[in-house]
Order: structure tokens, then C-alpha cells, then sequence
């Protein structure tokens, strides 16, 4: 059998849901005004709503649209992947890591149609120092419905350097004129 490398390693451990996470049943706040996939202010965006569930797990609908067509009428996978890679990556909020993606792998199990509600469903398998493993679905029509996507990540905690170090200029500037535009929590600010 194949090993993946998002497979847990025997040293991972299941955290404690962080006492600060959002609520069970919040909606999360954008971790980045301008985000492809959770940003309201980005015109070309996802615009996921991703909700906390009652453990380390997290659900989110995503309305599929003309303009995530890849072939005629259906959506384009690369355009699910970024999905589950956002909704996956927002595991953090509950954790409290400010992560990023090191690996993601996704099976296409069905097309998704244009038209189709996509139940995104995402949760924590573990974390090992500062790698989080997480995995998740995203089910046709219903939370329940087949599921079409299903997705597994690595991801790896890095401090707001890895941020103010690689990011363009502008966008860190705009950022720092208008500090809104990223979601603090407390003394800590998320991933912008
Ligand atoms: C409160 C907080 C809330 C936060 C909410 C946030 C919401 C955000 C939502 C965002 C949603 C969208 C999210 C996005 O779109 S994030 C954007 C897309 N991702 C990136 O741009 C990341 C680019 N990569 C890097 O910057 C570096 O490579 C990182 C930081 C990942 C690691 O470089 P670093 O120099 O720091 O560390 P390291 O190299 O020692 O690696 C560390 C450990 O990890 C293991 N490893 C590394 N890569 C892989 C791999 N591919 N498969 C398997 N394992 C891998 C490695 O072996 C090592 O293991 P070990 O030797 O320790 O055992």
C-alpha cells in the first residue's frame, strides 16, 4: 500500500479543541479581506462561509457557478481543490496555528455541475510540532449527499514572518493602513 506523506506519523497527537476557537456553529471571521477563498472584497473569489462544528471539524457551503466552469457546465477541479485547501487550511482558527499548505492531495470522485451546492466538511486528523493533518469532503446537494471531492493536507505553522517576509510590498502596506483588512483575535493575528 501506498504511503502518503499526509499520512499521520506515529508521534502525532490529537489537540485539544484551543479554548479561544470560535464557537460551535460561528461563522469564521475572513482571515484575509482580499482571499481568494474566503475574502469578501475579492471580486473573483469563493466567498466560502466556513462555520465551526462542535470539535476540531468545520463545514462550509460553496455555490458553484458559471464562473468556475473548467468543462462545459461542470466545475473545474482545480478550482475544488482550492476549496477544500481553504476550508482545510481554516483549521487553524480552531487549533489557534497560523499554518500554511505543504502538501495537499485530492481524489475527484464525481463532476460537480454548475448549478450545485457543494457541502464542504473539513477536520483535523492530528498534529505532530508544527504539522497539522487535516482531511475532508465535499459532498453533492447535502451534507449527506455523495461526495464528489474528498481531500487530504499537510499543513505547516509559521510565524507572521513568513508573511511580512514574501508577501508583495503593496499589498503588506495596504495592509498596514488599513489593519481591518486582516482578522486579529485577541494579541494574535491570523494568516493574513
Ligand atoms: C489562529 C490562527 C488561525 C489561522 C487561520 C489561517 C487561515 C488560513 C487559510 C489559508 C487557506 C489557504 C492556504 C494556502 O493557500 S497557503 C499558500 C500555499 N502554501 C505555501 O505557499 C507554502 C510554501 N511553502 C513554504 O513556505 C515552506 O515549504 C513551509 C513553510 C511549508 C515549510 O518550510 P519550513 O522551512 O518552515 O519547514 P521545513 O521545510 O523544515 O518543514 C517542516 C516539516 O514539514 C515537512 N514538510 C514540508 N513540506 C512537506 C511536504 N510537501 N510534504 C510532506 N512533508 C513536508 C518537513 O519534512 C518537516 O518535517 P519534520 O522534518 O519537522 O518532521
Amino acid at each position: 500500500m501506498t504511503a502518503f506523506r499526509t499520512d499521520l506519523p506515529p508521534e502525532a497527537t490529537y489537540p485539544e479543541r484551543h479554548p479561544d476557537a470560535p464557537e460551535p456553529g460561528a461563522e469564521l471571521p475572513p482571515h484575509y479581506v482580499s482571499c481568494f477563498g474566503c475574502g469578501p472584497g475579492q471580486p473573483h473569489g469563493l466567498h466560502l462561509r466556513i462555520v465551526a462544528g462542535e470539535g476540531l471539524d468545520l463545514s462550509a457551503t460553496f455555490e458553484v457557478t458559471a464562473d468556475h466552469q473548467g468543462a462545459p457546465g461542470l466545475a473545474h477541479g482545480g478550482l475544488l481543490a482550492s476549496a477544500m485547501d481553504e476550508i482545510l487550511g481554516q483549521l487553524g482558527h480552531i487549533t489557534r496555528m497560523s499554518c500554511v499548505t505543504a502538501r495537499l492531495e485530492t481524489d475527484f470522485r464525481r463532476p460537480v455541475p454548475v448549478g450545485s451546492t457543494l457541502c464542504l466538511a473539513a477536520r483535523v486528523d492530528g498534529v505532530a510540532g508544527r504539522k497539522l493533518y487535516a482531511s475532508g469532503e465535499g459532498h453533492l446537494g447535502a451534507p449527506d449527499g455523495p461526495v464528489a471531492v474528498r481531500a487530504r493536507a499537510l499543513f505547516v505553522q509559521v510565524g507572521l514572518e513568513h508573511f511580512t517576509t514574501h508577501g508583495r510590498p503593496d499589498e503588506l502596506d495596504a495592509i498596514r493602513r488599513d489593519p481591518s483588512m486582516i482578522t486579529h483575535i485577541g494579541d494574535y493575528t491570523l494568516n493574513p
